[in-house]
C-alpha cells in the first residue's frame, strides 16, 4: 500500500493510474484528431463517456478502481449513462471498455454480497437486472472492447453487447467462473451463454467455472475477435462501422426478435428472481464461501 494525501491507495491502483496518464495523452491525440473541438466528454464519477457525435458513437469507459467491480454505484451510474445515450438521437452505437489497465471488470462487487442486509441484496440485484435488461435490449449497437480480465459479471456485461473484441494477453481471461466461488450464475446469464456459445459449451463452462484465455475464448465463440492489446479500441470502432452500415430500423427489429424472448424470461419474473437471489446469498454457507474467496483475493494482493 502506498500513502497518498492521507488515503491508503493500493500500489496496484497507482500503477493502473499509468493508464489514466495515457488517457490524458490520448485526450490530446483526440483533440488533434478533431474530437476536442466543441465535443465534451461527459459521464459520472465511475463511468466516462467520450462522445463522437459526427460518427454517432460514444465510447463508454468503466473507471472504478482498482478492478471495476460492479458496485451498486457503478451499476447505477452505468444504467444512467446508457439511458442517456439510448434516448439521444445523436448516437447509434457505443463501445464499452475499461479505463483501467489489465482489468475490464472483476464482475459483481463481492463486498456488496457479504455481510449486508436482505434489503441491500434485493436493491443490488434489482440494479444488476436493470443494467442487463437495458444493455441487452439497447437499440444502440454495442461493441465490447475487452481490454482486460472479465470474469463472471464482467463476462455477462460483454455477452450483453452485440460484438466482442478481446485483447490478446494471458491476463485477459473471460468466462463464467461463478461455481469456483461456490455460487450459481442466474438463469439469464446462463441463457446469454447458451445464445452465444451453444448449449454444450455453455454447460461445460458454467459447471466448470471456466475462465478462457483469449485463443480459447475465440475458439468457443465467446468473443468475436482477438487482437493485440493496443488495437482493441480501433478494432472495436472498425467493427462498429460495419454494424452501423446497416439501417437502424432493420437491425433493431432483428435484434429485438433475437433477444426479446430471453429478456422477457427475466422481465416477467423479476421479483421472483430477486427473492431467489436474496435467499441464496443470505445462506450461511454462501456467506462463508464468499468471505473466504474475498479474503484469498486480498491476501494475494
Ligand atoms: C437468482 C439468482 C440466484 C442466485 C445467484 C447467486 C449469485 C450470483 C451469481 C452470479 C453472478 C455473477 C457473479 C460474480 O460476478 S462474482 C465475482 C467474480 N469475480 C471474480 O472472481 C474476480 C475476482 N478478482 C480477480 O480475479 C482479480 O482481482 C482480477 C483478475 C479481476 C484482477 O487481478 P489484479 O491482480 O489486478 O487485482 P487484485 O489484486 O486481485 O485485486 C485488487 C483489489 O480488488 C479486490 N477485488 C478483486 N475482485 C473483486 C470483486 N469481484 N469484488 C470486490 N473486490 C474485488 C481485491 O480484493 C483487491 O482488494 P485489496 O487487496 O483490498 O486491494
Amino acid at each position: 500500500m502506498a500513502l497518498m494525501a492521507g488515503l491508503r491507495v493500493p500500489a496496484r491502483a497507482l500503477l493502473r493510474s499509468g493508464c489514466w496518464l495515457r488517457g490524458a495523452a490520448l485526450a490530446g491525440a483526440e483533440a488533434a484528431a478533431g474530437l476536442g473541438a466543441g465535443v465534451r466528454r461527459f459521464g459520472s464519477q465511475r463511468v466516462l463517456v467520450e462522445p463522437d457525435p459526427a460518427a454517432g458513437v460514444a465510447v463508454v469507459k468503466l473507471k472504478s478502481p482498482p478492478v471495476n467491480s460492479l458496485s451498486l454505484e457503478l451499476l447505477t451510474e452505468l444504467v444512467i449513462s446508457l439511458e442517456k445515450l439510448d434516448n439521444d438521437k445523436t448516437f447509434r452505437g457505443i463501445v464499452l471498455t475499461s479505463d483501467l489497465c489489465g482489468v475490464f471488470s472483476a464482475g459483481l462487487d463481492l463486498t456488496e454480497l457479504c455481510g449486508r442486509s436482505p434489503a441491500h441484496y434485493a436493491e443490488y440485484w434489482r440494479a444488476l437486472q436493470e443494467l442487463w435488461l437495458r444493455l441487452y435490449l439497447s437499440g444502440l449497437v454495442s461493441v465490447a472492447a475487452v481490454n482486460g480480465a472479465s470474469p463472471a459479471g464482467g463476462c455477462l456485461l460483454c455477452l450483453s453487447c452485440d460484438y466482442r473484441v478481446l485483447a490478446d494477453s494471458p491476463s485477459c481471461v473471460i468466462g463464467p467462473n461463478e461455481t469456483r466461488l461456490g455460487i450459481v450464475a442466474p438463469f439469464w446469464f446462463k441463457d446469454c451463454m447458451v445464445n452465444t456459445v451453444g448449449h454444450r459449451a455453455a454447460e461445460q463452462a458454467l459447471q466448470l467455472g471456466t475462465l478462457f484465455p483469449p485463443a480459447e475464448a475465440l475458439r468457443v465463440g465467446l468473443v468475436d475477435q482477438v487482437v493485440p492489446e493496443d488495437q482493441v479500441q480501433s478494432t472495436a470502432l472498425a467493427a462498429m462501422a460495419r454494424w452501423l452500415a446497416i439501417p437502424d430500423h432493420a437491425r433493431q427489429l432483428t435484434k429485438s426478435m433475437m433477444r426479446k424472448p430471453t429478456a422477457d424470461r427475466l422481465a416477467k419474473h423479476r421479483e421472483a428472481d430477486v427473492q431467489s437471489f436474496v435467499s441464496f446469498v443470505s445462506r450461511d454457507s454462501i456467506q462463508k464461501a464468499l468471505q473466504t474467496y474475498l479474503e484469498k483475493l486480498k491476501q494475494k494482493g
